[in-house]
């Protein structure tokens, strides 16, 4: 590992620096013991782009989750990166260590994975797709360099419209499909589980309940496929329900559609839940785990799609997405989810790529 922080260290713990050869000889061997790697295997490196809200809540979450070995963060704006990695290493003796650095997409030593959180974010008022081509100006820049400095990385999107700029990462970068993911419904799932679980008093866990499609606002409720122990909650979509019922449900996925703007609106942005959302992913990748989540990759030939990123649940492991779930979704959601599609390809079908 390479000590790119030690200047900061050694200013602020105010070492002679007559000393500092030797010293830095025990950072390097504190550091690599310390974090134990075993040595028949190599250390999990992580870079995050963008150390704005999104970006910190992920580096935070991933730290207090050991999630990896090394961690390097990378922001055009120098003086806050520096400011928000010198934040971080101060709470590095509080969890099991990990190596952070600031940076520039040059000093990433072959990563793991890649999370893409630069960009432009939402002002109050405006959608996800409003954020297109300020974030696509910044992509075009932004991907060459990854590909150069990361070649073996899988690529994780978070920036928005994710499901678009997921697609745009793809054909920029010229990446596998599997190695291209972006974070899509992971999140609206979360929402969609959490509001359900509150309302029924059972831990959000313990539910099966998907949102697929388009990470914002033609994002779809897999109604007929949610389900407790194997038990449906309504089998036919949420027309099977009574009328008081359907009524709540769409109360329940309104409150998910527009979480967002609701957040956005208070604070200015949404980050701790996304953090932890990455992290689940991060993990799922690193680990291997063939985990089945609501992530966004291409889909070509899936409920007559074709040719664009969205959400379906999908299996996530160390190659990336490695298999789509085809859900037997009823003609209402299967149109809905057509329909979802249809805007993601509008909105690429105006692009210059
Ligand atoms: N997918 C999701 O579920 C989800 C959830 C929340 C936010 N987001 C999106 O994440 C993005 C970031 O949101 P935020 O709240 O962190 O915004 P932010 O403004 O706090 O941070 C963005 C950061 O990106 C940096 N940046 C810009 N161009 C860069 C470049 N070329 N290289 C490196 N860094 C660059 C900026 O300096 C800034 O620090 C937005 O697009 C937002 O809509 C997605
Ligand atoms: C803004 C972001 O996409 C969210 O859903 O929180």
């Amino acid at each position: 590992m390479q000590n790119i922080e030690l200047p900061f260290i050694l200013e602020q713990v105010n070492v002679n620096l007559g000393n500092r050869s030797m010293f830095e000889e025990l950072f390097t061997e504190f550091t690599d013991r310390d974090r134990s790697i075993p040595s028949n295997r190599r250390p999990l490196k992580g870079v995050i782009i963008g150390a704005g809200q999104v970006g910190m809540a992920c580096a935070y979450s991933m730290l207090i989750q050991n999630t990896l070995d090394e961690m390097l963060l990378v922001d055009v704006n120098q003086e806050k990166l520096q400011g928000e990695v010198m934040d971080l290493l101060h709470g590095v003796p509080f969890i099991d260590p990990t190596g952070i650095r600031s940076g520039t997409l040059a000093d990433s030593d072959d990563p793991d994975i890649v999370i893409i959180t630069a960009g432009a974010k939402q002002q109050p008022g405006e959608t996800r797709l409003d954020l297109l081509n300020r974030n696509v100006q910044i992509f075009k820049k932004l991907i060459p360099d990854i590909v150069q400095y990361c070649p073996h990385a899988i690529l994780l999107l978070v920036t928005n419209p994710v499901d678009i700029m997921t697609y745009v990462t793809l054909k920029l970068s010229g990446f596998p499909c599997n190695r291209v993911l972006g974070s899509g419904t992971v999140l609206d799932t979360a929402r969609f589980r959490y509001l359900l679980a509150n309302q029924l008093k059972i831990d959000p866990r313990s539910f099966h309940a998907y949102i697929i499609g388009e990470h914002g606002d033609s994002e779809v409720p897999v109604w007929s496929k949610v389900n407790i122990s194997g038990m449906n909650l309504c089998s036919g979509g949420i027309e099977d329900c009574s009328e008081a019922d359907q009524d709540r449900l769409q109360g329940i996925f309104d409150q998910v559609k527009n979480a967002a703007y609701e957040v956005i609106k208070r604070k200015g942005a949404t980050s701790y839940a996304i953090g932890l959302g990455v992290t689940d992913i991060v993990k799922a990748v690193l680990r291997n785990q063939n985990r089945v989540l609501t992530v966004s990759s291409f889909i070509h030939g899936i409920n007559g799609i074709n040719d664009v990123c969205l959400s379906l649940p999908a299996v996530v492991n160390r190659e990336g997405v490695t298999r789509v779930l085809d859900l037997s979704l009823t003609p209402n959601e299967e149109k809905l989810l057509q329909n979802s599609a249809t805007v993601l390809k509008e909105a690429i079908a105006n692009l210059d790529l």
